[in-house]
């Protein structure tokens, strides 16, 4: 890292480079960036860094503050105004936008029965208190895959739901899973000590988690949990999170409290539930499989085995555990596989195209020599006002040498990648969010689930190969933009090291109605209108299930509905700030619904 102070006992191209980043840096103020933050970062991965006193030292996220529950509460806790502060109000927090450019979805859905869509919150049948929450979350309206998840979990069936980026998959299974417990808890949830006047030296339990959340990345983990802790507001439904690369004592510490959300990631989860003394799950009721597709094909087959089956543990497996999987994306390849694992009659949910984006991000491809790169990069940067911007690369070495770049020519930029320790990722994170570095350059580690607010831009400095999920991870990475509503742009930089992605990335260019740039032509589908998707998402010969088929009732037993969510009727509507909205009644199979 370079810096910029007295030039004593320097030669004199050290001296140039000074000048030139001092040059650089009065360019970046003036373009209004705020100052670059310096980041030393350890140098050996997976080991714990000194602490270090220019970067955040606040606690790890899994000890962030809960709700306190006292036994002597009736049904509902007692406000708590500076909890409730902490969690719902601040300007990071992801609000809603109104960017609405007549989307329209087709919404499938398929399962042993009807699923009647919620067109409101209040009229969706959850408990008081979620209701409540959802408000405080200003939650005006349910998205899409909210108004049929809720419905389909709060009648008890298991889901498979695929919709966009962004689109509130979070909320859509915590809703109806908490609100459904929320009348229940106190008979359900596992005997503790009264949590007002909890004695860590004396009063510590298993951990017997009602609902069990999995997903493949930290970051995702606590962003999951944050949203736990949110909708369990003011009841005793305890939330924690365990994920790798922090303490596990303190993660353990936390889970000895009682736990009734776990919220885990593979790996950390395998190395608990190896004590049965800390974590049983006999009295888990609810499972949910976040980033489904992914958790399915990267090589935890035991610990899906062990959730799905109970393998070698304790795990319920009644007929009363309920299974859940979402996600963006869902090759062939996975739910070849989640179909082995889910139910024959379960719900599938699915909410657009699997695997579309939307055309609230602006995408751009840009031809860029590989050698030209960084110098592309800044331009691009300095081409529009200072905005959160999220850059991603294919290799940790990369994301080091962009980051290194950006700060020598004086912009607030952090970076994140697995060999960073965590506290480095989630200092990195937090800086982010808060916009005290406003540039973050990542690899994919990121691009799955996380949920910024704002960010504006992302920019694929390297576009992703097919051999790394070529596409899909493209349809994550662009997703960290124009979320729930709002607008954004993606720019990728593309040269002919991307061949193998140029026809899927011009499927996906003309889906959303994007411009195709002339040298991409070449790639282009014969008969526009008639793209082979070629990754099975949509041949639903071989789905779960029968798959998610476009066409009603191909390959389902049960009853399948086609329905198209957006435009008239139900039409996104700035006043309320939401979703849908307008209109009255159920959603028939030909109504026009929701759309944002
Ligand atoms: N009904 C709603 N109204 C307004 N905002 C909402 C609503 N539901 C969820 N949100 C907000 O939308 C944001 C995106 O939600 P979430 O992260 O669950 O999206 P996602 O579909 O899981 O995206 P990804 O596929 O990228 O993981 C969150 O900040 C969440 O708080």
């Amino acid at each position: 890292m370079s810096d910029v102070g007295s030039n004593a006992g320097l030669d004199e191209a050290a001296i140039v480079r000074k000048a030139k980043l001092a040059e650089d840096l009065a360019r970046a103020k003036a373009a209004g960036w705020n100052d670059p933050i310096p980041f030393n970062y350890g140098p050996t991965a997976g080991e714990e860094a000194a602490p270090d006193e220019s970067r955040d030292t606040v606690p790890w996220l899994s000890d962030a503050a809960v709700y306190a529950w006292d036994d002597e509460f009736g049904d509902v806790g007692e406000r708590n105004p500076a909890l409730e502060d902490m969690l719902f109000t601040g300007e990071h927090l992801q609000r809603a936008g109104g960017a609405i450019k007549a989307l329209t979805f087709d919404v499938t859905v398929e399962g042993p029965e009807k699923v009647h869509p919620v067109r409101n919150f209040d009229d969706a049948g959850l408990h008081p208190v979620m209701l409540a929450n959802v408000k405080l979350c200003q939650y005006n309206v349910p998205t899409p895959i909210q108004s049929y998840c809720i419905p389909a979990v709060l009648s008890g069936h298991d889901v498979v739901a695929v919709a966009q980026t962004g689109s509130g998959k979070t909320a859509a299974f915590l809703i109806p899973i908490l609100s459904k417990l929320m009348g229940k808890a106190r008979q359900l949830a596992a005997p503790r000590p009264n949590p007002a006047r909890y004695n860590a030296a004396t009063d510590r339990v298993r951990a017997e988690p009602l609902v069990l959340v999995v997903c493949p990345t930290r970051e995702l983990a606590c962003q999951i949990f944050d949203e736990a802790r949110r909708l369990c507001y003011r009841t005793m439904l305890r939330p924690c999170v365990v994920y790798g690369g922090a303490p596990t004592r303190n993660q353990r510490e936390q889970l000895e409290m009682g736990c009734d959300i776990l919220i885990a990631t593979p790996g950390r989860l395998m190395d608990f539930m190896q004590n049965n003394n800390l974590l049983s799950f006999r009295r888990l009721k609810f499972t949910v499989i976040d980033e489904a597709d992914e958790l399915l094909s990267t090589g935890w087959e035991e610990t899906m085995e062990k959730l799905f089956q109970g393998s070698g543990s304790d795990m319920n497996t009644d007929a009363d555990h309920t299974y859940l999987m979402f996600s963006a994306t869902f090759p062939k390849s996975a739910r070849r596989l989640a179909k082995e694992y889910m139910e024959e009659d379960c719900c599938r949910i699915k909410v657009g195209r699997v695997g579309s984006t939307h055309e609230n991000i602006k995408q751009q491809i840009i031809y860029v020599d590989e050698s030209a790169k960084n110098q592309a990069l800044v331009d691009l940067i300095f081409s529009d006002e200072p905005q959160r911007t999220l850059i991603f690369t294919n290799s940790k070495v990369k994301c080091d040498m962009v980051d290194d770049y950006l700060y020598n020519k004086g912009m607030p930029v952090t970076s994140i990648h697995s060999d960073r320790t965590q506290r480095e990722r989630e200092d990195a994170l937090r800086s982010f969010r808060t916009a005290r570095c406003p540039l973050l350059v990542a690899t994919g580690v990121t691009a799955r689930g996380l949920d910024v607010a704002n960010v504006k831009h992302v920019i694929n400095y390297d576009l992703p190969s097919t051999q790394h999920d070529g596409i899909t991870e493209y349809i994550h990475r662009i997703g960290r933009t124009a979320r729930i509503g709002n607008e954004g742009k993606a720019t990728s930089f593309f040269n002919d090291r991307n061949d193998d992605i140029g026809e899927d990335l011009c499927k996906i260019l003309i889906e959303s109605k994007q411009d195709i740039p002339d040298f991409l032509e070449q790639f282009k589908p014969e008969d526009p209108t008639q793209i082979d998707w070629h990754d099975g998402t949509d041949d639903e010969s071989d789905g779960i299930g029968g798959g998610f088929g476009d066409d009603a009732g191909a390959g389902f037993g049960g009853e399948a509905t086609t329905e198209e969510a957006g435009g008239e009727a139900g039409g996104f509507s700035a006043d309320d700030g939401g979703f849908g909205g307008g209109g009255d009644g159920g959603f028939a199979a030909d109504d026009k619904v929701a759309s944002w």
